[in-house]
């Protein structure tokens, strides 16, 4: 368990406090995380990566000459925000473009791809790369699904020393990819880990057991065996590792980089003692280990779990895996770093947003808006356990914090926008940002689109028309579902969202009054949500473990399902429906 905190929702905050604090020789803080504190080559390029919390030294700990010039910094086990990710991106820039490096997760997929087109859109050259190491998440004809876990550190550190070495970005786009394709991880776990000042782990493993192939959020593994001895568990790793050598590859005389991960609990001598065999079992099968890291590289909190990873070199990989580096938690040979001036140091003060006028109309509608969060906060917060239950069955279990992070954040940004003289659209488009920004995440980036495509919809001019919430909605499911790529069917969200707002846009055209129109809009979204259990999931974290949740709705169905009933309570409340336009 994780013992030492204040409050715990301000851990992930004061965490980066106090390593910024302690590591002032490499990072300095920006907005969404950190960046060097040592001057870069201009017109480099930078790399950017960034992902949950929790993972130390994932990601923070890379950050430094050599090594990547940014990370953005996710909350407890969530993805960072594609604002936190583009403020990162921004800070660390060299003028050369921009590769963005990550784990292969729904949420970061979606942050980072964000903040990638926000940063095209302002004429930076910018690429991503999604690590895919980990051969439990995904049979190998599926790689591009994969998690990437201790991986990581291969991709990032050749690419960054091809950043170094003045690669242009295409190049170094090249390199990543190719180190993508040529490392290959595996795990297992022995416990799950506790979040800050949650009463219960996150995930568990029972007792006595081993699980197989666990992700480093508690995602369900491949098998569960009891606890092996370790030169057992080094015979398996390896093993499965040598069953499946990157393409046109020969284990006979192979240079390759072998990395063994703790996960967090499992002591360094544990680790030692473990790598003993697998140098052994390597050396057996005719491998040249090159460089062996041993030690802490991607952690999960308390977990105890352990991992291998091979990364399969060639000449140009070898030579880019040794260059010199010097970050917190990776340090090679010498490098020359000079730090920045005093006021580069000083990171670029958050912007107050300025409110867009509104009219008088509009202003009293946002009372309404506020009043709808307010409600979809309050059945969230009642939620919050068995949302993070339903999730764990087959994904992460934290879609219940994640939503509650999402909704407090919104509602906060909502009730400031609204002292400050806000419309109704700029109500929700504030809250959307927020909720974004503050849940990262899956549900954070498809719930900000959600809460923005609404706010664009009903505007700052008049009240708003039952049409104009509809179409809003139907805005919302557009958008979702071309950005997330889910389809009615594939066990998330977009089972509920696509059904309710066909159910909204036919009710209201039929001349149903708003409220009405949303209580048999909210009937359908419910029983769709509780239809879910029969599927089977096909994206996010939930699909390599699809089997698991039969029989289990989908967390993020069930929560949009909880809101939708939340905010039709709101509509039939008199005092909010006097601010509709049908009303007024
Ligand atoms: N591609 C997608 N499109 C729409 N919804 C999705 C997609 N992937 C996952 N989801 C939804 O997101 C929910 C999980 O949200 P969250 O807990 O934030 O995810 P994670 O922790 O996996 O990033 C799922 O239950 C599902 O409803
Ligand atoms: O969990 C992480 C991000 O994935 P989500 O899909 O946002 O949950 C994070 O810890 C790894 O970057």
């Amino acid at each position: 368990m994780t013992r030492l905190f204040n409050e715990p929702s301000a851990f992930a905050d004061e965490m980066i406090e106090g390593f910024v604090a302690s590591h002032g020789r490499w990072v300095r803080r920006v907005p969404g995380g950190v960046a060097r504190s040592t001057r870069s080559t201009p017109g480099s390029v930078a790399l950017v990566i960034g992902g949950g919390s929790g993972h130390y030294p994932a990601f923070a700990g890379l950050v430094g000459q050599g090594l990547a010039h940014g990370a953005a910094m996710g909350n407890l086990f969530a993805s960072p925000s594609a604002q936190q990710v583009y403020n990162v991106a921004k800070a660390a820039d060299n003028g050369g473009g921009i590769l963005l490096g990550y784990g292969n997760y729904a949420g970061d997929v979606l942050h980072f791809t964000q903040a990638q087109d926000k940063l095209r859109a302002e004429g930076i050259d910018c690429r991503s790369i999604a690590v895919t190491d980990d051969i439990s998440s995904a049979p190998l004809a599926e790689k591009h699904k994969r998690r990437g876990i201790a991986g990581d550190l291969t991709v990032f550190k050749v690419a960054a020393a091809a950043a170094e070495a003045g690669y242009p970005l295409d190049a170094v786009v090249g390199i990543a990819e190719r180190a993508n394709e040529r490392t290959r991880s595996f795990g297992v776990a022995f416990t799950g880990c506790t979040l800050p000042g949650a009463p219960e782990p996150l995930f568990t493993v029972p007792a006595g057991r081993m699980a197989v192939g666990m992700g480093i959020h508690g995602e369900p593994g491949i098998g569960e065996t009891g606890i092996p001895t370790a030169d057992e568990l080094a015979e398996l790793l390896v093993k499965d590792l040598l069953a499946e050598v990157p393409d046109g590859l020969q284990i006979q005389g192979a240079r390759v980089v072998p990395i063994l991960n703790g996960l967090g609990s499992v002591k360094y001598e544990e680790l030692f003692v473990l790598y003993r065999r697998v140098a052994q079992l390597l050396a057996e099968a005719g491998i040249i280990a090159v460089d062996p890291q041993v030690g802490e590289l991607v952690t999960s909190f308390d977990m105890a779990g352990t991992s291998l990873t091979l990364f399969w070199l060639d000449p140009e990989l070898e030579q880019l895996w040794l260059a010199p580096a010097d970050a917190p938690a990776f340090r090679r040979g010498a490098v020359t770093a000079e730090a920045l001036d005093a006021d580069e140091l000083t990171a670029a003060a958050e912007q107050l947003t300025v409110i867009p006028d509104a009219s008088d109309e509009s202003k009293a509608s946002a009372t309404a808006v506020l009043a709808a969060l307010h409600a979809a906060k309050a059945v969230i917060d009642a939620n919050v356990a068995e949302l993070g239950r339903i999730d764990a069955i087959a994904g992460d279990g934290d879609h219940g914090i994640g939503m509650e992070r999402g909704i407090h954040a919104a509602t906060a940004a909502a009730a400031d926008a609204v002292e400050r003289g806000a419309g109704a659209g700029t109500v929700l488009e504030l809250a959307a940002d927020a909720w974004a920004d503050k849940a990262g995440g899956t549900s954070g980036a498809l719930w900000g689109m959600a809460l923005r495509a609404v706010g664009h919809a009903v505007g700052n001019t008049e009240r708003p028309t039952a049409q104009a919430v509809a179409a809003g909605v139907a805005e919302a499911k557009r958008s979702i579902m071309d950005f997330g790529k889910a389809k009615v069917g594939d066990k998330t969200l977009v089972d509920v969202l696509a059904p309710f707002s066909d159910a909204l846009t036919a009710a209201v055209t039929d001349g149903s009054r708003l409220r009405d129109a949303w209580g048999t809009a909210a009937a359908v979204a419910e029983q769709a949500a509780e239809a879910t259990a029969t599927l089977l999931p096909l994206m996010g974290r939930a699909r390599p473990h699809a089997e698991k949740s039969l029989g289990t709705p989908d967390a993020g169905a069930v929560s949009m399902a909880l809101i939708i009933r939340a905010i039709h309570n709101t509509l039939t409340d008199t005092t909010v429906t006097t601010l509709l336009k049908e009303n007024a």
